[in-house]
């Protein structure tokens, strides 16, 4: 059978944008023995069957991160084709939370203003830095080729 990229269904996916109060965004980077190992991302993860967005991002945020969050934003959708799967991306803005962070996957994290100084970040990373850069009036490049 032939697969088609526009015919495979999207996998939904909840992406967190937490913003601390100096307005630095996190950003970690993908855990060892995943796709696209090492590269950095917002972070976040699939819906479970009979989850919403909200739900299943403070259980991943959870999950990975040790954190709990307080409340989530609605902010953009986008939709990304990758040679593994086609992801339909949720994102949330995230400004408050507690507990203390902890990678429990291995990751790294790093709290970036623009241009985002780590490397390489996830291509469906790109376009967010992107809507941040015009929120924000930055001109320029968002990231590091
Ligand atoms: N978390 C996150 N995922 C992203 C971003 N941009 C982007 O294209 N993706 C893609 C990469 C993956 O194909 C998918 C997220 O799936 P994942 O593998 O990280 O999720 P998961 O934690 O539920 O993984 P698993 O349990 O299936 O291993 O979305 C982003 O900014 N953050």
């Amino acid at each position: 059978m032939t697969a088609v990229a526009g015919e495979r269904t999207p996998v939904d996916v909840a992406v967190g944008v937490l913003i601390d109060g100096d307005e630095r965004f996190l950003l970690t980077s993908r855990p060892p023995g995943k796709v696209y190992e090492g590269y950095w991302e917002f972070p976040g993860g699939k819906l479970e069957p009979g989850e919403g967005v909200e739900q299943a991002l403070a259980r991943e945020l959870h999950e990975e991160l040790g954190i709990t969050i307080d409340g989530a934003e609605r902010w953009k959708v986008e939709l990304m084709d990758y040679p593994h799967a086609r992801v339909r991306l949720h994102f949330c803005k995230v400004r408050r939370w507690h507990g203390a962070f902890e990678m429990r996957e291995g990751q790294q994290m790093a709290w970036e203003q623009l241009p985002v100084a780590v490397r390489p970040v996830l291509p469906g990373t790109v376009p967010v830095l992107r809507w941040l850069a015009e929120e924000r009036g930055h001109a320029g490049l968002t990231h590091a080729a």
